[in-house]
């Protein structure tokens, strides 16, 4: 098998995060028929597609009083309305796919991990594995967690993917890049300017100047981004961090089209 994209469509992108429950549906959408057109043209890499939360997951987790530093006293109820909030949206992602021809493996983190203090353990990426041999496109997105010392966690789409790659790395197929799909071109510097190329160093030294996202957040935004690219990076994976709501933006980087817009955050 040709070596694995993950790609993320941010819940900035695909939802408005200064609303409440609110998706995006014509973006959606569009950036399903990017994809569809990129998946019907060989040679096309394998894909393993997942997706933020936005206005759907951190405003329940935020609303149910998810605290990460802290166990919340009666766990059940929240993660019940959480889990409800992201599966409300995922069913959103997954309809998008469907009609556009996408043959959509839905796959569940709060089904496949469980969590301590937020960080996955005992997780398998066979159905993964197994979708991508056959042909599939596996879908995940940031989830809600049983947590075996705060009852429950919230995993983002990060670092679903950091134990995703790390187990898909132990059985193959190699993953060679990352598309982080938000609604920024890549990364600004302090003028508002795009930095077109990162080293995994540079990227990790940002960390402190990245300012909170717009709305409602509960995982970190574009530091939690930054490190976890960085991070990739030391383990030969390289990220491109570009702007999704401009249309064909997505498609170009799924081609490896040269774009100005976007930061590389590269292997090495
Ligand atoms: N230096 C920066 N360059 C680019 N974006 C930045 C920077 N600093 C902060 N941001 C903010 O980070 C946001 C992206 O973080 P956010 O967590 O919303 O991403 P997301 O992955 O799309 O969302 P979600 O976590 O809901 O999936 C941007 O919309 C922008 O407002
Ligand atoms: C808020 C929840 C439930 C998941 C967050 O995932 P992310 O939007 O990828 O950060």
């Amino acid at each position: 098998m040709r070596p694995v994209t993950f790609v993320k469509w941010g819940g900035s992108l695909i939802t408005d995060k200064t609303g409440r429950f609110s998706v995006r549906t014509d973006v959606l959408e569009r950036l399903a028929d990017e994809l569809a057109r990129y998946h019907a043209a060989p040679p096309n890499a394998p894909i393993v597609l997942g997706h933020g939360s936005g206005s759907f997951g951190h405003v329940a987790a935020r609303e149910a009083g998810f605290d990460p530093g802290a166990p919340l006293p009666d766990p059940a109820p929240a993660l019940s309305q959480i889990q409800k909030a992201v599966d409300t949206l995922h069913r959103h992602v997954v309809h998008a796919l469907r009609n556009a021809g996408l043959p959509v493996f839905s796959w569940a983190p709060s089904s496949a991990f469980v969590t301590t203090r937020g960080t996955p353990e005992r997780s398998s990426s066979d159905p993964v594995h197994h979708a991508l041999s056959a042909g599939a496109l596996p879908v995940t997105y940031g989830d809600v967690t049983l947590d075996t010392k705060h009852g429950l966690s919230i995993c983002s789409t990060e670092t679903v993917f950091r134990t995703l790659i790390d187990a898909l790395q132990q059985q193959g197929p190699p993953v060679a890049r990352v598309l982080w799909c938000g609604n920024t071109d890549g990364v600004y510097d302090a003028n508002g300017h795009t930095l077109p190329d990162l080293t995994a160093e540079q990227a990790r030294t940002m960390i402190g100047d990245v300012h909170d996202p717009d709305g409602t957040d509960v995982t970190g935004g574009m530091a939690l981004r930054l490190r976890t690219a960085s991070a990739l990076a030391e383990q030969g994976i390289d990220s491109l961090l570009l702007n999704g709501t401009v249309p064909n933006r997505f498609a170009a980087a799924l081609r490896n089209d040269p774009d100005a817009h976007r930061t590389h955050i590269a292997a090495g």
